[in-house]
């Protein structure tokens, strides 16, 4: 693939420690390919801003102009713009741009800089606000910005919400309230996304540095720079907190006041990454999260590498594996009352049983629950409805979908038994909402997961694929077609036994 173009508009830092310095350099250390529209000059260094300068507005419009010829972004971070008309201006180009090619829009703020000098005339709020905000996809305000826009005090889990409600509102897809200065979340770092229809919050500790100059561009470069590959959003989100941890984590005085974050690469330590905060936590009570709740970890599986797992619609299909000597497999029924499985589900109990077999049951928990099954695999929308901690309290093992980084954390906070990861390749055998993730970001979720939870890959995996899945180091890999269309299924199943297993 090549690198996906990110654009970002904002102010030369001559510390380089912040604005186009720090984005080129996270966009860069992302994977993406960063261009700069420079809206103003500014001399700074570690310690003061001493100047901002505007470059002249055809300079500013000239850099658009000529990039929108060219080089057309996947997407866009705005950073410092010096004043009201570069915003009204800009917000005219965005809105052209949306309409062109729909770039994802980005905008961080930046009014007022960390050593607290005013970066911008005061024309500008008023005009992010006007013009700016509906033309742009996510704001990622610091609680100062939140409230010198919405003109709440987020000093509260329900003002940080009025004061996002107030900016989408005025405008924004979507807000991310960044908690860095959110003091009564004591130890934790809590942010907080909404896009009116769902609302998450992360948590990471509280990273004691002073070296933190640029985290702020630092961040929305990130999440611009994973939504250009296509990541969601939630990804991206999560993602991009790494990034900074990582960051805040390994930087170093430069100069003699606030170092920059450091830039260093795709975050791949688990410890950088956020927590999802999940109801039933005391976190969660604070912050006013409500809902179903487990009250610890489900029955952990005997072994990380669970091998080959044949997903099957049939009794008769469940035979034929386990008299083969498949020893982890799934009966996956859909679209049936529960009355008309509920025999299949005890036939296939007890079949697991005979054959000492980790035979997981999709879908029906209840069914499970009620003929005591090995474990039972749920997608994540049961995580909402289904009574997880009536399957845990039974001693079922749970199995989770996930589709990526966001829900993997997610997921983890109930601590399953096992993870799936999908849909690797294109598949037919189930519409998915979500794209394929590929054998690169799969490599990325084991590396990172891999010491916590077995990892189960599934989606589009043929017989041919199996090596190369296999060489990403997960520890199972589930198939259907692959089994149940080969022309030669009982050879099948020893080939893939062997490939697999070996
Ligand atoms: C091993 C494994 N991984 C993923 C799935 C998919 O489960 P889910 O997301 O709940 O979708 P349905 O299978 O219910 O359509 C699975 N069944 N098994
Ligand atoms: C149930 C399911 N969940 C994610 S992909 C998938 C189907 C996998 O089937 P196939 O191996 O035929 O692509
Ligand atoms: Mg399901």
């Amino acid at each position: 693939m090549t690198k996906p173009i990110v654009w970002t508009i904002a102010g030369s830092d001559s510390g380089g420690g912040a604005g186009i310095q720090a984005d080129l350099h996270t966009i860069q250390a992302l994977g993406g390919h960063g261009c700069s529209v420079i809206s103003a000059i500014t001399a700074q260094n570690s310690v003061s801003v001493s100047m901002v300068e505007p470059v002249l507005m055809q300079a500013f419009t000239s850099q658009l102009v000529s990039l929108a010829t060219d080089m057309q972004a996947g997407a866009i971070k705005i950073g410092l713009l010096p004043g009201g008309l570069r915003a009204e201006v800009l917000a005219r180009y965005l809105k052209e741009y949306r309409r062109q090619w729909q770039p994802y829009v980005v905008l961080d703020p930046v009014a007022i800089a960390s050593t607290g000098q005013a970066m911008a005339e005061a024309n500008l709020l008023p005009a992010i606000k006007q013009h700016l905000l509906p033309e742009v996809d996510l704001i990622t305000p610091n609680a100062v910005e939140l409230e010198a826009l919405s003109g709440i005090v987020p000093d509260s889990p329900a003002n940080v919400r009025a004061g996002a409600a107030a900016l989408r509102e005025m405008g924004a897809g979507a807000v991310l309230v960044k908690g860095g200065h959110l003091d009564w979340t004591g130890d934790q770092a809590i942010d907080f996304y909404s896009d009116g229809e769902r609302e998450i919050w992360l948590a990471s500790p509280r990273l004691e540095t002073r070296h933190g100059h640029g985290t702020g561009c630092t961040l929305s470069s990130a999440i611009a720079t994973a939504v250009a590959q296509d990541y969601p959003i939630e990804d991206a989100l999560v993602l991009a907190k790494a990034y900074v941890n990582q960051g805040l984590k390994g930087a170093e005085a430069i100069g003699a006041g606030a170092g920059p974050v450091a830039h260093l690469g795709w975050p791949t330590e688990l410890a950088d990454f956020p927590a999802v905060v999940m109801p039933g936590t005391a976190l969660a009570a604070q912050l006013g999260i409500n809902g179903p709740s487990t009250r610890g970890e489900f029955a952990p599986m005997d072994t990380l590498q669970l091998g080959l797992y044949p997903v099957v619609t049939t009794i008769a299909w469940l035979e034929r594996l386990l008299e083969q000597g498949v020893r982890t497999l799934q009966l996956r029924i859909k679209d049936k009352t529960d009355a008309e499985v509920e025999e299949d589900i005890q036939a296939a109990v007890e079949l697991g049983k005979r054959y000492q077999a980790r035979l997981f049951i999709n879908d029906y928990w209840r069914l499970a629950i009620k003929h005591g099954a090995y474990g039972v695999h749920l997608g994540q929308e049961d995580i909402e409805v289904a009574d997880l901690e009536a399957i845990r309290a039974a001693g079922l093992k749970l199995g989770l979908s996930t589709h990526g980084y966001y829900e993997m954390l997610r997921a983890r906070e109930l601590k399953p038994s096992y993870l799936a990861l999908g849909h690797i390749f294109p598949t037919k055998t189930k519409d998915m909402p979500s794209r394929p993730q590929g054998l690169e970001r799969l490599h990325r979720y084991v590396a990172l997961m891999e010491a916590e939870f077995p990892l189960v890959a599934i989606g589009g995996i043929s017989k041919d694929r199996v090596p190369l899945v296999a060489q990403t180091g997960v520890g199972s890999i589930a198939l259907v077609t692959a089994i149940t269309e080969a022309p030669d299924p009982d050879a099948a199943i020893r080939e893939l036994l062997e490939l697999v297993e070996g």
